[in-house]
């Protein structure tokens, strides 16, 4: 134990410290795909009380895991400049408390859901949960370069969730939404990886471009984008979405390809994080479209 963990020990640990085991942001927008997944569910608007249960229970579900991935990765992360000032490693917690922490968050999250959700989308829930901590953090992202498609079944699961929580069951719109995330995960991640790329070889993570070299990486975002951007049609195609959610598909993806073809020519770590940054935005864009255009129909027929 070094001189700061034991210091830190003997204090009590910080509610921020707590929140920032969580990755909130990451969490909030999982919580936000899975509530439109609920919106989609439904012709009208769905049942509040289950829908509050359900955003509750996955949110819980995504932030323990967040936690077991602090507490899984506190060796790599003490080493890689992008990660050591994170709560472990820099000794602002230990980590058993990390691991009480992320039972009492997963715990709380099952009986959530299966008190006042349903069971099939506790289970589910809890299947993300491990694919993400264990299956993902533990395995994959040590084994194999594919190691975020892999694990992006889990990051992509919520819309499944939130639509299986208002229905009981999984549509086959929600797994069109599923295979969204699920293609925009690889030019999302190794956008980043192309900026930290130093940073992962330090650790001996098998990232692309470690791997496989940046040209490659480029390649596979550009290649992962225009495939993102044909299953962003999907929805329409399938006439689950309308002429609105379209033209943001459409708009948004081009906005996409515009910076995978410029990182396609040039590996800037600056137009890297950009192009990371844009992934988010696209994210919220398409989702937001999503939702606004299942609800243009319900408001254009309301009494004047
Ligand atoms: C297995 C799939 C995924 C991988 C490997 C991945 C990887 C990453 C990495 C490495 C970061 C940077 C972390 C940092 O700066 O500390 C990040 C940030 C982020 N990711 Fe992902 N991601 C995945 C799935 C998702 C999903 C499904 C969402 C949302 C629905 C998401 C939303 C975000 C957000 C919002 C950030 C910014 C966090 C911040 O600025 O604090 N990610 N992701
Ligand atoms: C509902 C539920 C339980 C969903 C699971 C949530 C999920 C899959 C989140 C993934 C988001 C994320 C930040 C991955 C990066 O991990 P990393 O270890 O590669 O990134 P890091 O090195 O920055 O920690």
């Amino acid at each position: 134990m070094n001189s700061t963990t034991h210091i830190e020990s003997t204090h009590a640990v910080s509610w921020r410290t707590y929140l920032a085991l969580c990755k909130l942001k990451v969490v909030g927008h999982i919580v936000f795909t899975a509530v439109i997944g609920m919106f989609l569910a439904v012709p009208g608007l769905p049942p509040l009380v289950v829908s509050l249960w359900a955003s509750l229970g996955i949110g819980l579900a995504a932030a323990s895991a967040a936690a077991l991935n602090h507490f899984l990765d506190r060796r790599a992360d003490a080493e890689m400049v992008r990660t050591q000032n994170r709560p472990l490693p820099s000794g602002h917690v230990q980590p058993n408390q990390v691991v009480i922490f992320a039972a009492i968050l997963g715990t709380l999250s099952m009986a959530i859901l299966l008190l006042f959700v349903n069971a099939l989308t506790a289970l589910l829930t809890f299947l993300s949960l491990i694919g993400y901590a264990f299956i993902y953090t533990v395995y994959l992202k040590r084994a194999t370069p594919q190691n975020i498609v892999i694990g992006g079944a889990a990051g992509a699961a919520p819309p499944v969730l939130g639509w299986c929580a208002v229905t009981g069951e999984v549509h086959p719109y929600a797994l069109l939404l599923f295979l969204l995330i699920f293609t925009w995960t690889p030019p999302h991640f190794w956008a980043y990886a192309i900026a930290k790329r130093d940073d992962y070889a330090k650790v001996n993570i098998p990232m692309l471009p470690i791997t496989h070299g940046v040209e490659v990486t480029q390649l596979h975002i550009l290649l992962y984008t225009i495939l993102l951007v044909i299953v962003s049609l999907f929805p329409y195609l399938t006439g689950m979405s309308g002429f609105l959610y379209l033209g943001a598909a459409v708009g948004f993806g081009a906005g996409f390809l515009y910076y995978a073809i410029r990182l396609k020519r040039t590996a800037d770590n600056k137009l890297a994080m950009k192009t990371f940054g844009y992934s988010l935005v696209y994210l919220v864009g398409i989702f937001s479209a999503l939702l606004i255009d299942h609800y243009v129909p319900l408001i254009a027929s309301l009494p004047r």
